[in-house]
C-alpha cells in the first residue's frame, strides 16, 4: 500500500521529540454546558497520541478548540510555541491538518482533484497569476499535481486518481481524507474517528497507514472508540471524561487504569487478538 515519500514539513520543524502543539487550560462552554475542563495536552514531535473518552466527552470539541473552529472560552493553543490564530485556514497554513468524524470529501470532484483541493494552503501563485495563467502558474500546477500524485501513490490510490470520490469505497474515501490533509504539508495531522465505521480488514490498513505518515515525519493525534486500534497505535494516550482530562499515559498505563475502567472500557482491556472488548460500545457507525 504505503510507498515512501520525501515529507515536505513546514519551514520551522520543531527539533525531534521537542513539543509540537500545546494546549494549557483548555476550557471551552456552550451556555451553562461546559464541554471542555481546563485540558492541557501536548504532542511531541514523532508521537502518535490518542484521545479517548465515552461519547459526549468533549473529544471533538477540544479538537475543533485546537483547529480554529472553535475559539476556547479559556486557555491557549500553541504550535511550535506560536499561539495559533482563530481561524482554520490559518492554523492548516501553520502546519496544523485535520480530518472529520463524518466524510467530507467533494464527492462529484476526481480523487486527484480532491487532493489538489488540499494543497491550497501551500500553493503561492495568487489570482493574478492564475487569471493570466502565464508560465509561473503553470510550473506551480504541475507542481501541486506531481506533490498530489505523490501523496496518492503514498495512500495507495494512485491508480484511482480519474475516479470521482463518491464512486470510491468507504475505505478509501477515508484513505483519500487523509491524503487530502495531507496535502497541506502539515507537521501535524489530527484523525478523528478515522475507522468509524470500517471492517477489521480496513481499520488495520488504516493503522499501517497512520505509521507510515508518522514515519514521514508528521506527528497524529487521534480520536478514535476502536481500543485496540488506539492501544496497538499511540505512543501516548489522554482520557476525557465529562470535559476533563482523566489520566494520561502510555497504552499500557491507560488501559489497566482503574478509573478508566470504571469510567469507558468496562473492562481491562485484553491486548491480545481475539481477547477482550475491541470498542467500547460507544462507538456510532456513520456508514
Ligand atoms: N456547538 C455546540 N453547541 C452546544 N453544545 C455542544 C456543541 N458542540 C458540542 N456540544 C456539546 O458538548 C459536549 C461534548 O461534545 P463532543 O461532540 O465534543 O463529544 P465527543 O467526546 O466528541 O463525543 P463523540 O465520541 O460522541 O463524538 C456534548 O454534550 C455536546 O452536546
Amino acid at each position: 500500500m504505503t510507498t515512501t515519500i520525501p515529507h515536505q514539513p513546514t519551514p520551522e520543524q520543531a527539533p525531534d521529540g521537542g513539543p509540537l502543539l500545546q494546549a494549557s487550560g483548555v476550557i471551552m462552554r456552550f451556555g451553562g454546558l461546559t464541554a471542555v475542563r481546563d485540558v492541557d495536552l501536548t504532542v511531541n514531535t514523532g508521537e502518535i497520541v490518542g484521545l479517548i473518552g465515552p461519547n459526549g466527552a468533549g473529544k471533538t470539541t477540544f479538537f475543533n478548540c485546537l483547529t480554529g473552529l472553535y475559539v476556547p472560552t479559556e486557555g491557549t493553543v500553541s504550535y511550535q510555541g506560536t499561539v495559533l490564530p482563530s481561524k482554520p485556514h490559518l492554523v492548516t497554513k501553520a502546519g496544523i491538518a485535520r480530518t472529520f468524524q463524518n466524510i467530507r470529501l467533494f464527492a462529484n470532484m476526481t480523487v486527484l482533484e480532491n487532493v489538489l483541493v488540499g494543497r491550497h494552503t501551500r500553493t503561492r501563485e495568487g489570482l493574478l497569476s492564475a487569471l493570466i495563467r502565464g508560465p509561473g502558474y503553470h510550473r506551480a500546477e504541475a507542481a501541486s499535481r506531481a506533490r498530489a500524485m505523490e501523496l496518492l501513490e503514498f495512500t495507495g490510490l494512485a491508480a484511482k486518481a480519474d475516479h470521482l470520490a463518491r464512486n470510491l469505497p468507504y475505505g478509501e474515501q477515508r484513505k483519500l481524507e487523509i491524503a487530502r490533509a495531507l496535502a497541506s504539508e502539515p507537521g501535524l495531522l489530527l484523525l478523528d474517528e478515522p475507522t468509524a465505521g470500517m471492517n477489521p480488514q480496513e481499520t488495520r490498513a488504516t493503522e499501517e497507514l497512520v505509521f507510515a505518515v508518522r514515519d514521514q515525519g508528521v506527528a497524529v493525534l487521534v480520536i478514535e472508540h476502536d481500543m485496540r486500534f488506539i492501544f496497538n497505535l499511540c505512543d501516548r494516550v489522554a482520557v476525557l471524561v465529562q470535559g476533563e482530562k482523566l489520566v494520561e499515559g502510555t497504552s499500557e498505563v491507560v488501559q489497566q487504569d482503574e478509573r478508566v475502567v470504571a469510567a469507558y472500557l468496562g473492562e481491562p482491556f485484553e491486548g491480545t487478538p481475539g481477547d477482550g472488548p475491541t470498542t467500547t460500545g460507544e462507538q456510532e457507525n456513520d456508514r
